[in-house]
C-alpha cells in the first residue's frame, strides 16, 4: 500500500493556483526529495500535505487515508505526521531529552525513555539527555529537531530544507546519515531540497518543480540520465541543451557531428530537436577532428569542469582528472561519447526511444571549422 499519494491535487493562494495538478506517489518506507527553482511551490506543496493548506481539486492519502480533498481537511494535528523545518526551534527551555519526547503525548515515562535512549544512541549523540539546546551545534540541534520529529513514529515525516542553515560538507554527511536513520526507523519521508546532491544522497524519488507543476517524478538516476522534460535535464546536474535538425534520412545534423540512432527515423524529416550533452558524454582526446577553444575551467576535486567552444555561442562541458592541467584559451581535442541519447521536440517534452542505445557519430565538414 502506498503510504503517500497524492492524486491530481491544485493549490490556490488567493485566485493563483500555486500548485497545478500534481500527482505522486510513496510507498511505504520510501523517501521522496521535490527539487525546482525558487517559488516554484515546493513548500506550499508540503504545506497542503502537512493539512496547512486546503485542495482547489485532487486528494491527499496518507496511509490509506482521505487526509484533504476539495471538501476535506483533515487537521495537522490529526494526520501522524512528523515535521523538520529549515529553522530549527528546539524548545530552549526543556532537554534535549523532553525536547525528544515532546510529541509522545499518550506515552509512559517508561516509554519516553526508552525512545530517547534509543533515537539519541541512533543519530550518535547517546549520553546528551541532559544538555539543553543552547549546548549544542548546528548540526547537533538539527539531528536533535529530527529525533524529535521521529519519536512519535509518524506515519510521514515532512522535511523542508532541514539542513540549509549548515555548511556544505555537514550537510552532505547528515544526508547521508538521515538516510540511514529513516530507513532503520522504516518512515515514509517527503524533502524539500534546493540541492541536488542532498537529493540525489537521500531520495528514493525525486522530482522537479517548475511554475507549480511537477515536471517528472522518478528516481535519481532516471531524473539525471532520462529527463523527460527539457526543464529537468536544464535543472539537474551540469549539461547543455545543442540544437540540430533530423534529416530525411534520420539522421541528426549537429554542432558535435552527424548523429546517428534508430529511434532518429521514426522523426519526421526537417524536425528541429535539442538534445542533452553531459560533461561524461564529451572525453577529452586530441587525435579527434571536433576540436574546441577552452573557454572556463572549474575545479570539481577529482575532475576540472571545462566549458569548450566549438564555435561562435557553441559551448560544451567536458571533463577532464583534476591534475592534467589544460589552459584557458587552449584548442583541445573532443571526442563525444553517448551511452544513449536524449533528444527533445520542440515542445520541451522527450521524444521516446533514445535512453537504451548509444548514437553512431561521425564529423560534419562544417563542425570542424571551429
Ligand atoms: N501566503 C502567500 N500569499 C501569496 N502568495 C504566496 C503565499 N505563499 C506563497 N506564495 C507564492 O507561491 C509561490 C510558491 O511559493 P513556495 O514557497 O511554495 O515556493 P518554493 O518552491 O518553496 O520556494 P523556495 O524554494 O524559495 O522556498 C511563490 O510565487 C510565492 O510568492
Amino acid at each position: 500500500m502506498s503510504q503517500l499519494q497524492l492524486n491530481n491535487i491544485t493549490v490556490n493562494i488567493g485566485e493563483t493556483a500555486i500548485v497545478r495538478s500534481v500527482s505522486l506517489l510513496l510507498e511505504a518506507g520510501e523517501i521522496g526529495c521535490l527539487l525546482g527553482p525558487s517559488g516554484c511551490g515546493k513548500t506550499t506543496l508540503l504545506r497542503s500535505i502537512a493539512g496547512f493548506q486546503p485542495l482547489r481539486q485532487g486528494t491527499i492519502t496518507i496511509a490509506g487515508k482521505v487526509m484533504s480533498a476539495a471538501q476535506t481537511l483533515v487537521a495537522p494535528e490529526s494526520r501522524g505526521i512528523g515535521m523538520v523545518f529549515q529553522d530549527v526551534a528546539l524548545f530552549p527551555h526543556l532537554t534535549v531529552a523532553e525536547n525528544i519526547a515532546f510529541g509522545m503525548r499518550k506515552a509512559t515515562t517508561a516509554e519516553k525513555n526508552q525512545r530517547v535512549d534509543e533515537l539519541l544512541v541512533r543519530i550518535g549523540l547517546p549520553g546528551y539527555q541532559a544538555r539543553y539546546p543552547h549546548e549544542l551545534s548546528g548540526g547537533q540541534q538539527q539531528r536533535i529537531a529530527l529525533a524529535r520529529a521521529l519519536a512519535p513514529r509518524p506515519s510521514l515525516l515532512l522535511l523542508d530544507e532541514p539542513f540549509s542553515s549548515l555548511d556544505a560538507e555537514l550537510r552532505e554527511k547528515l544526508a547521508v546519515e538521515v538516510r540511514q536513520l529513516l530507513k532503520q526507523e522504516g518512515i515514509t519521508a517527503l524533502l524539500v531540497t534546493h540541492d541536488q546532491q542532498e537529493a540525489f544522497a537521500m531520495a528514493d524519488k525525486a522530482g522537479v518543480m517548475y511554475q507549480g507543476e511537477l515536471l517528472q517524478w522518478e528516481t535519481p538516476y532516471q531524473l539525471y540520465h532520462q529527463p523527460r522534460h527539457q526543464l529537468v535535464a536544464d535543472f539537474i546536474g551540469h549539461g547543455v541543451l545543442l540544437q540540430g535538425v533530423v534529416n530525411t534520412s534520420g539522421s541528426l545534423a549537429s554542432p558535435l557531428g552527424m548523429l546517428e540512432h534508430s529511434a532518429l527515423r521514426d522523426i519526421v524529416g526537417g524536425t528541429p530537436v535539442s538534445f542533452l550533452v553531459r560533461p561524461d558524454d564529451i572525453v577529452p582526446d586530441d587525435s579527434s577532428r571536433l576540436r574546441g577553444i577552452i573557454k572556463a575551467r572549474g575545479f570539481r576535486g577529482a575532475h576540472n569542469l571545462y566549458s569548450v567552444e566549438l564555435s561562435p555561442g557553441i559551448e560544451i562541458l567536458t571533463l577532464s582528472p583534476s591534475h592534467e592541467q589544460l589552459q584557458v584559451g587552449m584548442e583541445i581535442g573532443l571526442r563525444p561519447e553517448f551511452d544513449h541519447l536524449v533528444v527533445f521536440a520542440a515542445d520541451h517534452c522527450e521524444l521516446p526511444g533514445f535512453e537504451t542505445e548509444p548514437p553512431v557519430v561521425s564529423p560534419l565538414p562544417e563542425a570542424q571549422s571551429a
